[in-house]
């Protein structure tokens, strides 16, 4: 039977509404422009805002001079090419930043065929043609390569401006290889139509940086159960979780499944085992914050996760001092992570607010 889109790659949570365009609508990006671009939402320019939208550009200017040397594509054992640190990257540094050269809607993708990809390839700039057919194909649908398989195999899941869930293809962020114990975080932001990397532990100049291809409810799963997942991708995850053995695959294991049924407890709202008194509560959070310091070493995004979550609880148990505190620490780990601009922190931060 033959593979579909669906069952390649899980699509973020369904929003269907009807599709007109192909591309994202974008803003052009500052490479493209070469100038500081204009406020996307067209506000009139006073001489502060036109201050602001200056240092804004500057900085970002800045911030790019320093991100082109702080990795290199380099052919990595087992895994074909990857990226690698060329110095030390702390913590909380952005590592990229970039817009998608091609996004299309995931339900749309089962139903085109391999010549409608290509012409939407063709319709690109030469140099993005260019780069699109360079990309690795995993040869998703048997033993062929195709425009198909090489958008499932490189693609991360984005939202265009009408927040449609699409397959969005970077030029450089396909080069990153996965991990179950990721060191990169990615994420989309709607608003400026691109994806942001950023360290989300320390890394150390050679070695490989990372993200996770899988769901962060996926990365929860037993060694097994990933293999399956990415089997899916066509490929055997050899990262370092992957590759324990013996005891430390097991407690590795153990300490997922334990993981998983703490987050449930915090975010499924039908389960009878969700905490109804603060002490419980604080327990569990506790509990998930140590298990993702031991088995992820400290990832901010998972931990964020974990805090809002407790939030929300906490609001509904109607403990405001214990909400405020979760929701500071939320905003603190995806501070790190997202930086201030990204909608999951500002949602954060009036949640802050709001909690006083
Ligand atoms: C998006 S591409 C990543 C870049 C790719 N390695 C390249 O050469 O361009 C995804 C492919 O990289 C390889 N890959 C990624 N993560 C891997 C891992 N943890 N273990 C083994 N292979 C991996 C697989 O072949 C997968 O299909």
């Amino acid at each position: 039977m033959a593979t579909t889109v669906r069952e390649v790659l899980p699509a973020p949570a369904t929003r269907s509404r009807s599709v007109s365009a192909w591309t994202l609508r974008r803003r052009p990006a500052m490479e493209e422009t070469g100038r500081i671009q204009s406020e996307p939402w067209g506000a009139r320019r006073t001489p502060v805002r036109c201050l602001t939208a200056a240092l804004f550009g500057a900085t970002r200017r800045i911030h790019r001079l320093k991100l082109r040397s702080s990795f290199e594509v380099q052919p990595i054992e087992g895994k074909g090419l990857g990226v690698v640190a060329m110095r030390n990257i702390s913590q909380g540094e952005m590592i990229l930043e970039d817009q998608p050269m091609l996004a299309i809607p995931c339900k749309d993708l089962d139903r085109l065929t391999d010549r409608d990809v290509e012409e939407m390839v063709k319709a690109l700039p030469q140099q993005k043609q260019d780069f699109f057919w360079k990309l690795f194909d995993a040869e998703i649908f048997g033993d062929k390569r195709s425009a198909k398989s090489r958008v499932l195999t490189n693609s991360y899941p984005v939202e265009d401006a009408s927040g449609h869930e699409c397959f969005g293809v970077f030029n450089s962020i396909a080069r990153f290889n996965h991990s179950c114990v990721p060191n990169v975080h990615n994420s989309w932001d709607i608003e400026t139509q691109s994806e942001t990397l950023y360290a989300s532990r320390d890394i150390f100049e050679g070695q490989e940086l990372c993200t996770s291809y899988l769901k962060p409810k996926d990365l929860y799963r037993s060694s097994q159960e990933r293999r399956q997942l990415l089997q899916r991708l066509k490929f055997r995850c050899n990262c370092e979780a992957c590759s324990l053995t013996g005891e430390d695959a097991v407690r590795s294991d153990q300490r997922r499944k334990e993981l998983q049924s703490l987050t449930r407890q915090l975010e499924e709202s039908d389960t009878t085992v969700r905490p109804s008194e603060r002490a419980a509560l604080l327990q569990l959070v506790e509990q998930a914050i140590g298990l993702i310091d031991a088995d992820f070493r400290k990832n901010p995004a998972l931990k964020c996760r974990v805090y809002s979550a407790g939030f929300e609880l906490a609001a509904e148990l109607a403990d405001l001092e214990m909400a405020s505190k979760l929701a500071k620490a939320a905003l603190e780990e995806i501070l790190l992570v997202e930086g201030s601009t990204s909608p999951r922190t500002m949602m954060l931060q009036q949640c802050v607010d709001l909690c006083g």
